[in-house]
């Protein structure tokens, strides 16, 4: 569905790369989460998979077609598939929910008959039925991302991507918007959502990846926000106090072991080996 072949991204002016040799592979129906420190390359992976820049380097293919060949001309075909959702919902302020909506619709060309009937069905899958006229500013922010929800889902895409969609939200009406983002992805989208919101992900347990320094650290199936493997170094400390204590207990006396001086940013991670078995 998505798929990440040695991609590295540079932007003009900074030699650091936003990204730096990514592979991996999303597959139909996942729910992804991409996490990791502020700069660490999320959104420059979101719109890498959109064709809004060009990787520097390696192979990108969405949807079974390889971006790095697809002409400009086909571009805006080719962004139908994917929905798109924001932190700031990005909603047209003089437009009401239902034209907000609609929009998306008229621009590809569907019939006014196929919007009538399109746009009132997905607002009330995403629970906004009897507020079609109300303007956006007459909306709470979990009903305007409601709304953005539902422009990005009306034409049914492969995929949607969320770039911090819950980051302006409070808690309780960010979970309402993770269990519709739930109910999308049961229906078959494959969902992919940037964010910063540990609670969320802890509580999800979803597939969960890790960038750091536009690096994957991590790749787990089924994780949490943090990183539930022991840093190497740890297992060594404790190895070192269970040895200590066991020839203690036994009579035998031990030399001190200077306890290694912890370094986060030479601390190997110990992998999680979760993913990849049934690509
Ligand atoms: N248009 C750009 N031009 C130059 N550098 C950029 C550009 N966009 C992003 N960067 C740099 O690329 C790196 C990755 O940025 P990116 O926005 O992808 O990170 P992020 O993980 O999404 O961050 P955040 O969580 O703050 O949104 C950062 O060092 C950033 O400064």
């Amino acid at each position: 569905m998505i798929r990440f072949d040695e991609v590295s991204k540079f932007y003009a002016g900074n030699p650091r790369p936003a990204l730096n040799g990514i592979t991996l592979e999303i597959l139909k129906g996942e729910f992804v989460f991409l996490v990791g420190a502020s700069g660490s390359g999320k959104s420059s992976f979101l719109r890498l998979v959109l064709k809004e820049e060009k990787p520097s380097k390696g192979q990108i293919h969405v949807l079974g077609q390889r971006l790095g060949t697809l002409s400009s001309r086909k571009v805006p075909y080719f962004r139908r598939n994917l929905g798109v959702v924001f932190q700031d919902f990005r909603l047209l302020p003089q437009k009401s929910v239902f034209d907000n909506v609609a929009f998306t619709l008229q621009v590809i060309g569907k019939s006014k008959g196929y919007i009538s009937e399109a746009v009132p069905d997905v607002l009330k899958m995403v629970g906004l039925a009897g507020k079609a006229q109300r303007l956006p500013h007459e909306l709470s922010g979990g009903e305007q991302q409601r709304v953005a929800i539902a422009r990005a889902i009306v034409n049914r895409p492969a995929i949607l991507l969320a770039d911090e969609p819950t980051g302006n939200l409070d808690p309780s009406t960010s979970a309402g918007i993770m269990t519709l983002l739930d109910r999308i992805n049961a229906s078959g989208t494959t969902v992919l959502m940037a964010t910063h919101d540990a609670g969320i992900v802890d509580q999800m347990q979803r597939r969960v990846i890790e960038l750091s320094g536009g690096s994957i650290v991590r790749d787990e199936r089924s994780g949490g926000y943090q990183t539930q493997a022991v840093p190497i170094v740890q297992l060594a400390q404790e190895q070192a106090a269970q040895d200590a204590t066991a020839a203690r207990t036994q009579g035998v006396p031990v030399p001190t072991v200077p306890a290694p001086r912890l370094d986060p940013e030479s601390v190997e991670r110990q992998s999680v080996p979760s993913w990849g078995a049934d690509k």
